[in-house]
C-alpha cells in the first residue's frame, strides 16, 4: 500500500507574490518526509507538489486551462511548464539535501487530457521508482488536450488518477496546506471553525462552505480539492485523507498514521 502526499502551492510559496518559494517551510517538510522514513523505512511514498505562485500565475495570464486552438502561439503553454519546473527543481534539490532520495518525473511529459481531464498518463516510470525505493515527485502541470488544445492538470487530479487508473492503491493521502478544512473560507470569515471529520454525514455541508483559493489559482481551490477527494474515498476501499497544516511534526505523524493533534481527516 501507497502513501500519497501533495505539498500545497499556498503553503511551499506566497501565493499573492510572483514565484515566491518559501524555502524555509520546503526544507521543512522535506526533513519531516525523511524523518517518516528513517521512523518506517517502509513507507512508500508518491510525493506531489503544487504550484502556488509558480504555475498559476503564467497560466491564468495566458488562459493555458482554458484551451488554446492548434495553431495559435503556444508561448503561455512553454512559460507555465518551466515555471512549475523551476518549483519542482526547489522542492527536489530540497529534499536530496534532507537525505530523500527524490527523482522529479515530469507528468506532462507523458500526459494527455480531453477537455481538462486525464485520458492517458503512462504511470510505468513512477512504479519502477518505487520498486527502487525511490521518492518519485510528481506536480501540477501543463498538458495537450485532445479537445480544447491545452489544459492544466492539478496535483489533486494527478493522484487520482494514480489511486484510481494505476496500479499504485493508496492507503492514506496527505494534504499540506490550510491547517484544516473549514465551515468557510478562513482568510475571508474569522468565525470560521475547523472540521475534524468529514464523511458521508456532512459532505454535502462542508462541500457548501468551501471554497475559491485567494490568489490565481486555475485549478479551483478548496471546492474542487474535496469534491476530488470526495469521490476517491467513496472509490477506494479503506482510503484516508488527511489535510493538515505545515507543521513538520505533524507531517512526520501523518506519514506514520500516528494520531493528529489538528486538521481534517476525510473518510467514508
Ligand atoms: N472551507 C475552507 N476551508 C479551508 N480553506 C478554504 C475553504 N474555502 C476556501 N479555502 C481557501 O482554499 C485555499 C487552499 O486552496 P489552494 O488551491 O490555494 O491550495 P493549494 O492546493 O495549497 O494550492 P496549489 O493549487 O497552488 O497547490 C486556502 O488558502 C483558503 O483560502
Ligand atoms: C498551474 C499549474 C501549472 C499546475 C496547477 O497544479 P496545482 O497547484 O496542484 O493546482
Amino acid at each position: 500500500m501507497y502513501t500519497f502526499v501533495k505539498f500545497g502551492g499556498s503553503v511551499i510559496t506566497d501565493k499573492t507574490g510572483r514565484e515566491a518559494a518559501d524555502v524555509p517551510v520546503i526544507e521543512a517538510l522535506a526533513s519531516a518526509v525523511a524523518a517518516a522514513r528513517a521512523a518506517d523505512p517502509s513507507l512508500a511514498l508518491v510525493l506531489g507538489h503544487g504550484s502556488g505562485s509558480f504555475g498559476h500565475h503564467y497560466a491564468a495570464r495566458y488562459g493555458v486551462h482554458r484551451g488554446t486552438p492548434l495553431d495559435a502561439d503556444h508561448t503561455g503553454f512553454a512559460l507555465t511548464a518551466a515555471a512549475a519546473l523551476r518549483l519542482n527543481r526547489i522542492v527536489v534539490d530540497a529534499l536530496l539535501a534532507a537525505g530523500v532520495p527524490a527523482v522529479s518525473l515530469q507528468p506532462s511529459a507523458a500526459l494527455r487530457s480531453a477537455n481538462g481531464q486525464i485520458t492517458d498518463w503512462e504511470t510505468t516510470p513512477i512504479s519502477e521508482a518505487l520498486k527502487r525505493r525511490l521518492v518519485p515527485v510528481i506536480h501540477g502541470d501543463v498538458a495537450f488536450d485532445t479537445a480544447q488544445g491545452t489544459a492544466i492538470i492539478s496535483t489533486e487530479a494527478l493522484l487520482s488518477f494514480l489511486a484510481l487508473r494505476s496500479p499504485l492503491q493508496p492507503r492514506r493521502i496527505v494534504l499540506v496546506g490550510e491547517a484544516a478544512v473549514y465551515t468557510a473560507d478562513p482568510h475571508r470569515d474569522p468565525s470560521a471553525q475547523p472540521i475534524p471529520l468529514i464523511n458521508r454525514a456532512n459532505i454535502g455541508q462542508v462541500l457548501a462552505g468551501a471554497g475559491e483559493s485567494r490568489a490565481a489559482d486555475v485549478t479551483g481551490g478548496m471546492r474542487s480539492k474535496l469534491e476530488l477527494m470526495w469521490r476517491l474515498v467513496e472509490t477506494v476501499p479503506g482510503l484516508e485523507v488527511y489535510l493538515i497544516g505545515p507543521q513538520p511534526a505533524l507531517l512526520t505523524a501523518a506519514l506514520l498514521g500516528q494520531p493528529l493533534a489538528s486538521g481534517t481527516c476525510i473518510r467514508q
